[in-house]
C-alpha cells in the first residue's frame, strides 16, 4: 500500500474522533504485513487523563486482535506542522512496532513528514533495560 493511500485511511479514521473537550480530532491508520489496515481515533473523557490518542487506539486495536506485524502508520490532524505524536504514543510505538518502521506524519494541508519509530524516540526505555542487559 502506498503512503498516500494510508494517509487517506487515517483521514477516514479521524472522522470518528470523539473529542467533545479539545475539539481536536486525530486519525491514525496502521498497516499490517498482510495488508490489513487498523483505524484509530482519539477518544476523550470528562476525566481528561483518560483520553486515548488516535495512534494508541490503532495499535491497541491491532494487538488485541492478534496482529503484531506492523509495516507503517500514518497520523493526521488539523495542525500547522505534520501532527507530532505525544510521548506516550512514542513509547508504545517503541515497544510494539519495529524501530525502522515508517511513521508518516501529516496534516490537512497535505504536509508530509516521513520518520521512523526510532527517530521519534531515540534511546527508548525497553524490556532489556529491566533485565540489566
Ligand atoms: O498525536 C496526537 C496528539 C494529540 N492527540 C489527542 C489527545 C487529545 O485527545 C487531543 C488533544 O491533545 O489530541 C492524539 O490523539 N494524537
Ligand atoms: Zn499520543
Amino acid at each position: 500500500m502506498k503512503i498516500e493511500q494510508l494517509i487517506e485511511e487515517a483521514k477516514k479514521a479521524r472522522e470518528k474522533a470523539y473529542v467533545p473537550y479539545s475539539k481536536f480530532g486525530v486519525g491514525a491508520a496502521l498497516l499490517t504485513a498482510d495488508g490489513k489496515v487498523y483505524h484509530g481515533c482519539n477518544i476523550e473523557n470528562a476525566a481528561y487523563s483518560m483520553c486515548n490518542c488516535g495512534e494508541r487506539t490503532a495499535i491497541f486495536k491491532a494487538v488485541s486482535e492478534g496482529d503484531r506485524d506492523f509495516k507503517m502508520i500514518a497520523v493526521v490532524a488539523d495542525t500547522d506542522r505534520p501532527c507530532s505524536p505525544c510521548g506516550a504514543c512514542r513509547q508504545v510505538m517503541a515497544e510494539l512496532c519495529p524501530k525502522d518502521m515508517k511513521v508518516i506524519l501529516t496534516n490537512l494541508k497535505g504536509d508530509i513528514l516521513e520518520l521512523t519509530v526510532e527517530d521519534l524516540l531515540p534511546g527508548a526505555f525497553m524490556a532489556d533495560d529491566l533485565n540489566g542487559k
